[in-house]
């Protein structure tokens, strides 16, 4: 997270008399991500997170990852849950902008995965997506290749400035994924974020999953292939194959990726690279005065996108198609 609205503590404790969380001790911004703003909120009750939603997240689609958080959580997904207020509201306004306080989640993110760590979120991945195959609402993903090129209309012109051949490249790779992008893959819930800062885990085990604003209905192997690009790169930029293949096991063991699925993952991958690099370009064009955000790097997405564009088949992700059985 981040922090684009401040919020003054006399408005926080007008919005805070409406909750029965406790009396407000301290409360502070928090640096990290770089969608919402966030807030640590330390009550004599104990601590909550406050969150502002900012530019990628509408009002009206704040009732189905609400919604979604609890359905996953009685299915034995751990996740944060929204605190309601005295009315029974989950949602209010504050500082402009909807507001939700969930509470605080134990456990510490994974700056550098480790295979065990990989595997599971694999097998997180698709516990959700079992779990979330009778949620009954319906979400459609703003971000799947219907909203790239809008995206890259906002930074085309500005993109070399990024790196030389940098417009070009992403226009062929536009127009490669939206002449092929399949259509008949099995869909449903999907977290669309699923990176290690979205992951908690106390040692190698896996306490819980947070950061729900971009779930939607999706392909459930896009999912997949996000978290292919998110959690099996070296600081490097290395394609760490052992990390790969653990991940895929693991999520195999759940739900089994059918061939239509194993085919069409290097595709997915490659579209799962082309939706981060095109956010985070935007986001490194465009990072507004005074706020407290350190955008991310897009060329981290232009070097995994061309990993995948080299990739022929499962083997390359270190699986033979056999070993994941269809
Ligand atoms: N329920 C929670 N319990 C504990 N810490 C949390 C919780 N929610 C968020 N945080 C903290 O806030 C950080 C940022 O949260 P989050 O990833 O949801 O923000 P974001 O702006 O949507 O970020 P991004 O989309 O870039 O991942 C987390 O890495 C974590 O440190
Ligand atoms: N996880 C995203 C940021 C939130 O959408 C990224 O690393 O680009």
């Amino acid at each position: 997270m981040a922090v684009y609205t401040d919020v003054a503590a006399d408005e926080l404790a007008a919005f805070l008399s409406a909750y029965d969380i406790g009396a407000l001790l301290s409360y502070k911004g928090i640096a990290e991500g770089v969608e919402n703003s966030n807030y640590l909120l330390h009550t004599s009750r104990g601590h909550f997170i406050l969150t502002l939603y900012e530019k990628r997240v509408a009002a009206e689609d704040l009732p189905y990852f609400l919604s979604l958080m609890a359905h996953l959580a009685a299915r034995g997904v751990n996740c944060p849950q929204p605190e309601k207020n005295r009315d029974g509201a989950v949602c209010g306004t504050l500082a402009g902008r909807p507001a939700v306080i969930i509470n605080f989640l134990e456990g510490v993110w994974p700056r550098r995965p480790n295979v065990a760590q990989c595997a599971g979120v694999g097998e997180a991945l698709a516990k959700m997506h079992l779990a979330g195959q009778d949620f009954p609402l319906y979400r459609r993903n703003p971000l799947s290749v219907s909203g790239w090129r809008p995206l890259f209309e906002l930074a085309a012109e500005r993109a070399d400035e990024i790196q030389v051949g940098l417009r070009a490249f992403i226009a062929a790779e536009l127009d490669h994924l939206e002449g092929c992008w399949p259509q008949q893959l099995p869909n449903g819930v999907i977290h669309a974020d699923l990176f290690p800062d979205n992951v908690f885990f106390i040692d190698d085990k896996l306490s819980g999953l947070i950061d729900f604003p971009f779930s939607c209905n999706d392909i459930l192997a896009y999912d997949v292939a996000i978290c292919l690009n998110a959690w099996c790169f070296e600081q490097d930029h290395a394609f760490n194959v052992t990390k790969a293949r653990a991940l895929l096991h693991a999520y195999n063991r759940d739900r089994p990726l059918s061939a239509a699925e194993q085919d069409a993952l290097p595709l997915l991958a490659r579209g799962a690279a082309l939706r981060f690099l095109l956010t985070r370009l935007v986001d490194f064009l465009n990072v507004p005065e005074g706020a407290l955000v350190k955008p991310k790097d897009p060329l981290e997405y232009v070097r995994k996108l061309r990993f995948h564009q080299s990739v022929g088949c499962m083997a390359d992700y270190g699986v033979e198609t056999s070993g994941l059985p269809a």
